[in-house]
């Protein structure tokens, strides 16, 4: 589908001159201080990416491309009024920076449709694993062997010119999108449905398609399945599996290896993992108590002996945001329109009232408050897909929208190895002023 790519081309081109011109005419302008407190947890708040498709405020939350959910779920394009809109239209906001209409949304939806064929071998890697190994083990693994499809390294060992990377980048993404799908519905059905595999219907929508192959072909589940992969498409550039899919872009790694490397680290519970950890938790503590309605004082007691164990509670806090993340209340408003009376969402809302006051008063969590990991879980198991330890696959296959179209924008702005400086501890020590620290 040229139109698409070219359309990119025609705006996001304009932004490679400000890029140069700011590298070449800006260069020494400080923009930050750096402090030893903000190398000591994590480089939060060092302002040190490009990243134009979405941008994070820690008290209002995420916006695409300016747009809060609420306004994506108002603006973009939906297939029924009553539904909710395609993430083919957000991919599209976040790759070209417009509101798309409804034709370019399934322009797009048929676009993917077209370039979801995934080659034989990938069934074979997955098919190889024991089915012991986590899903999100398979689903890196059927990423990375799909590498042999590579349209960039091809073109880059024929020598093309760098200013043309991006070109090969967005073929490379684009049919990369088309295919998660299927292969996260694959990885499902062996795991968790007998290795009974269902056809992709290319009439469908690239989220209804999911769901159908999963064997959830209702209109709930593509609802449901819709709104989750639009919020959890993006998060700016500096979360784990974001930055990660483009430090490993930055080395010309191809497309397959950044984003399986941006899966790794959003396979980790601190970051996409926590909302099956979510479940989890919230399954151990029924089975602990015995009870699948427990009261508000159990909740409190149970939360209280997590935190005295030393571990987190899944779903709450966050690195940069500093209220409710709107991804959480965009989740339980969706609840509260279709699901009248739900014990695990229940327990959920529960923990909405009681776990903030609780890790306020421990003094040292910055956001008591719940995110996105702390409804998605509940309201997957409530439509039926009960199969906890898949979801951070399900999260995965909406992360690719904005890592996979950031990773076009890198290319075409032609952005450099990332390669950032480290000390050792010692010369830490010498910078705040302190005597040589015993290690
Ligand atoms: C899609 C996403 O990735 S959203 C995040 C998903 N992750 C989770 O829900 C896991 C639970 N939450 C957490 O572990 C953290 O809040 C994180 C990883 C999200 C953010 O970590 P940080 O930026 O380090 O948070 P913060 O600065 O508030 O941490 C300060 C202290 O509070 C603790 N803390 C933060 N959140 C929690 C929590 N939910 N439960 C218990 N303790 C917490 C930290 O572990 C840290 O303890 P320490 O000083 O003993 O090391
Ligand atoms: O922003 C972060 O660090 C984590 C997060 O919520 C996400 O990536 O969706």
């Amino acid at each position: 589908m040229e139109y698409i790519k070219n359309k990119f081309y025609q705006k996001a081109s304009k932004c490679i001159n400000e890029y140069q011109k700011l590298k070449n005419e800006h260069g020494d302008k400080v923009i930050a201080n750096v402090t030893i407190g903000q190398v000591m947890t994590g480089m939060k708040g060092v302002p040190s990416l490009i990243t134009d498709t979405s941008k994070l405020d820690p008290n209002t939350g995420i916006r695409f491309r300016g747009y809060t959910i609420p306004e994506l779920r108002e603006k973009l394009p939906r297939l029924n009024p009553e539904g909710e809109p395609l993430p083919e239209g957000l991919f599209y906001l976040m790759l070209i920076g417009e509101i798309p209409d409804r034709d370019d949304v399934l322009n797009i939806s048929k676009d993917w449709a077209t370039r979801a064929y995934v080659p034989q071998h990938v069934f074979d890697v997955i098919d190889s694993l024991p089915l012991t190994s986590r899903p999100m083990t398979q689903f890196s693994a059927a990423i990375l062997s799909m590498a042999t499809d590579s349209i960039f390294q091809k073109a880059y060992r024929a020598g093309v010119h760098k200013k043309h990377y991006w070109d090969t980048t967005y073929e490379d993404v684009m049919n990369l999108i088309a295919r998660l799908p299927r292969i996260a519905a694959y990885i499902y059905r062996r795991n968790f449905h007998n290795n009974h595999h269902i056809e992709p219907d290319p009439r469908l929508d690239w989220a209804g398609n999911l769901a159908h192959m999963m064997g959830h072909d209702t209109e709930e589940v593509k609802r449901l399945l819709r709104l989750y992969m639009v919020v959890h498409a993006d998060h700016e550039g500096g979360n784990v599996s974001a930055h990660t899919t483009h430090l490993v872009g930055s080395a010309l790694s191809n497309p397959y290896y950044a984003y399986a490397a941006g899966m790794l680290g959003l396979a980790g519970p601190l970051h996409g993992y926590a909302n099956q950890e979510v479940i989890n938790w919230i399954f151990d503590m029924i089975q602990e108590l015995d009870n699948d309605n427990p009261s508000e004082e159990d909740i409190v007691a149970y939360t209280k002996k997590t935190l005295s164990e030393g571990r987190v509670i899944p779903g709450y806090g966050h690195a940069v945001l500093r209220q409710t993340d709107p991804r959480f209340t965009a989740q339980q408003e969706f609840a509260k329109k279709y699901i009248k009376d739900d014990k695990l969402i229940n327990i959920v809302n529960t923990l909405h009232r009681v776990v903030p006051p609780i890790l306020e008063a421990t003094g040292k969590v910055k956001n008591p408050w719940p995110n996105v990991d702390a409804y998605s879980g509940s309201l997957l198991y409530y439509y039926g897909v009960k199969e906890h330890s898949f979801y951070t696959v399900l999260f995965g296959v909406s992360r690719a929208l904005g890592v996979l179209a950031s990773l076009v924008m890198d290319r075409l702005y032609g952005l450099p190895i990332e390669r950032p400086s480290s000390f050792p501890l010692k010369w830490y020590h010498e910078k705040a002023g302190e005597k040589e620290g015993p290690c």
